[in-house]
């Protein structure tokens, strides 16, 4: 048995596997462009259930186990139906393949990912503008110096980025995109620097927040909150002292030259955060894909007042996804209502409900209308 020559098999095994993956990705976006024509739904879950049925009878004639093959293949699943989704978001607003995108933090940041992997879907290149805060990610939108900001909205272990919801309320830049992203916090040093001797972490007040339980654990070490995770893991980098760490990525940390020293550090197994893209002018979402409409209200303080809003989108048929709260700035006590209607904002039954709606309410705005990017994979019945 020569190792080296069974690794040059496995080699061409893994390339070949790779060349029918680009195929297979091509293919789908044939698909895509039939379904442009058609106006069929880009999501078709009986025929992925079909698939996954026949391809596990497959696997199994070849002795492969039907969980490894249905993880597989949701995954190639979740690609192909992002990537038909984006593409026919491209044809109805086409626009340039170099977009200038504002972001919180420096290269690295989980914005920046986050960026990186929603318009590398869409083929586009990216100029990074990488900003101090939230506040100044809205500015530069607004102000044109970018075209997209994406903005971090909530996160499975801490909840609703509160910040966020209240910029929104105040701009008129329009929701026009969101990205979900696995946020995996890690534990980053300088290379080979001992754990024992940290007297210093350095991270960003959402991720200390996010990992709470596992920094309990360290008794006598400072934490030093930063504007980002990249300031974080640029102040390690910088100090070039072996005492001091940082909570961010791993992608973040080979951009950095440090090392990860622990993974998964998040309160929840999984920490993921959802972004969105704000941009000057609203986007129209095609009809063959999922849409999400994201309105803010204030009811008054009228009893009752709230029910009968969601009574309107109850009566239209509409599911709402979300519902949250935030007080508005100079009226104390009152509340500003954030709801993500799962609904293309031009479908008859969300014009319906809008016009229901400003009657009873004493303000209502859209936010935008995007493509709905979470894909819940199939599971095999
Ligand atoms: C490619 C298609 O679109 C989607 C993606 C699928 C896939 O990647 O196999 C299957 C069904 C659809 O949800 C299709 O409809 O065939």
């Amino acid at each position: 048995m020569d190792l080296n020559k069974i690794r040059t098999d496995i080699n061409q095994v893994d390339s070949d596997l790779l060349a029918l993956l680009a195929r297979r990705r091509q293919l789908t976006l044939n698909v895509a462009r039939s379904k442009e024509i058609d106006l069929k739904p880009v999501r078709d879950q009986e025929r992925e259930q079909q698939l996954l049925e026949k391809l596990v009878a497959l696997g199994k004639e070849q002795g492969l186990d039907a969980q490894y093959v249905v993880r597989l293949f949701q995954t190639i699943i979740e690609d192909s139906v992002l990537r038909q989704q984006a593409w026919l978001q491209g044809r109805q607003n086409t626009s340039q393949d170099l977009v200038r995108v504002a972001y919180l933090g420096a290269r690295g940041s989980y914005s920046h990912i986050a960026a990186q992997g929603y318009f590398a879907r869409r083929d586009k290149s990216i100029v990074e503008l990488g900003c101090p805060d939230f506040h100044e990610v809205v500015q530069a939108v607004e102000q044109g110096n970018a075209d997209y900001g994406i903005l971090p909205i909530e996160n499975t272990s801490s909840g609703s980025i509160n910040e966020v919801y209240d910029l929104l309320q105040q701009t008129h830049l329009q929701i026009v995109g969101e990205t979900t992203e696995t946020i995996g916090h890690c534990l980053l040093t300088l290379p080979g620097a001992d754990l024992e001797a940290i007297d210093t972490i350095y991270a960003h007040p959402q991720v200390i927040s996010q990992c709470s339980n596992h920094l309990r654990g360290y008794s006598g070490v400072k934490l030093e909150y930063c504007a980002s995770s990249a300031h974080a893991m640029a102040q390690v980098a910088n100090s070039q002292d072996p005492t001091k760490a940082a909570i961010a990525s791993k992608a973040g940390g080979d951009l950095y030259g440090l090392e990860v020293r622990r993974a998964k550090l998040a309160n929840q197994a999984e920490n993921e955060s959802r972004f969105i893209l704000v941009a000057r002018k609203a986007k129209e979402v095609p009809v063959q894909v999922p849409a999400k409409t994201t309105l803010i209200m204030a009811t008054g303080q009228r009893a009752g007042a709230l029910v009968d809003a969601l009574l309107v989108l109850k009566n239209n048929g509409l599911i709402m996804s979300k519902l949250t709260s935030r007080p508005i700035p100079g009226n104390p006590w009152e509340e500003m209502f954030y709801l993500d209607v799962e609904a293309n904002l031009s479908s008859e039954a969300m014009q319906q409900a809008l016009s229901e709606l400003v009657p009873i309410t004493r303000f209502v705005k859209v936010l935008g209308c995007y493509q709905s990017e979470r894909i819940l994979p199939t599971e095999l019945e």
